[in-house]
């Protein structure tokens, strides 16, 4: 029997927003493990949508992460709490409970996180490498980031673009990523979705 090598699979979605004309009509996506697979459209046309409902019901749990722009949010066992307030990084990154010793070093070092950083005073993109330290801590089968290095400097979005590819390559794991900031991603995706018919070249 032929083994079913897909993580991810849409098949047929119909989707629109109350009184709005639908986004997605028939909408197909196929996505094998071990695939960086990017997410291209305008803006508006619905790369949030579908990462969310990606989602779905596993928002935040172990083995399918969402990063995304809010920060109020978080995943992991984590849960939701917000990211600002008078408390610091190390209590965010160490109240998450059952994780790897080793991994959350390399995360933290990876990150450049300081863990006296007091999370109502840091800054936008030091609040984003909390917000992603927090939602990478466990070890993701399927990671969907929306717009997630955003904030960060260029030599922190190419460390965590190697990060990415490195669990990819070595864990079989698989990563929706929609951004604009296409710097540095020629050679770093596998797969490409492209608006309007959101199909991975490899279909
Ligand atoms: N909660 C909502 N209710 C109604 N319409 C929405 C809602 N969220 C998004 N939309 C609309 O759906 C469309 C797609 O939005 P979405 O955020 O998915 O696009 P996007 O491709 O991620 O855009 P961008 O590149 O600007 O981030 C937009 O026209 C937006 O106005």
């Amino acid at each position: 029997m032929e083994e079913d090598l897909t993580s991810v699979r849409v098949s047929g979605m119909q989707f629109a927003y109350d009184g709005q004309p639908p986004l997605f009509v028939e909408f197909n996506l196929k996505i094998s493990p071990g695939s960086r697979c990017l997410l291209v459209g305008s803006n508006g046309s619905g790369k949030t949508t579908l990462l969310k409902i990606l989602a779905g019901k596993h928002y935040g749990c172990g083995d399918l992460s969402y990063l995304g722009g809010s920060w109020s949010k978080t995943v992991g066992s984590a849960g939701e709490i917000p990211l600002q307030g008078d408390f610091s990084a190390e209590h965010m990154i160490f109240g998450v409970e059952g994780i790897d010793p080793v991994r959350r070093e390399k995360l933290i070092e990876l990150l450049d996180i300081d863990l006296q950083w007091r999370m109502h005073k840091v800054s936008d993109g030091q609040r984003r490498r909390v917000q992603i330290c927090m939602g990478l801590l466990h070890p993701f089968q399927v990671l969907l980031l929306d717009e997630v290095t955003v904030d960060l400097d260029v030599v922190a979005r190419l460390d965590l673009l190697d990060f990415f590819k490195e669990e990819c390559e070595l864990r079989g794991a698989t990563i929706v990523y929609a951004t604009h900031i296409f710097d540095g991603l020629e050679t770093w995706a596998t797969d490409l979705a492209v608006h309007p018919t959101w199909r991975d070249k490899e279909d």
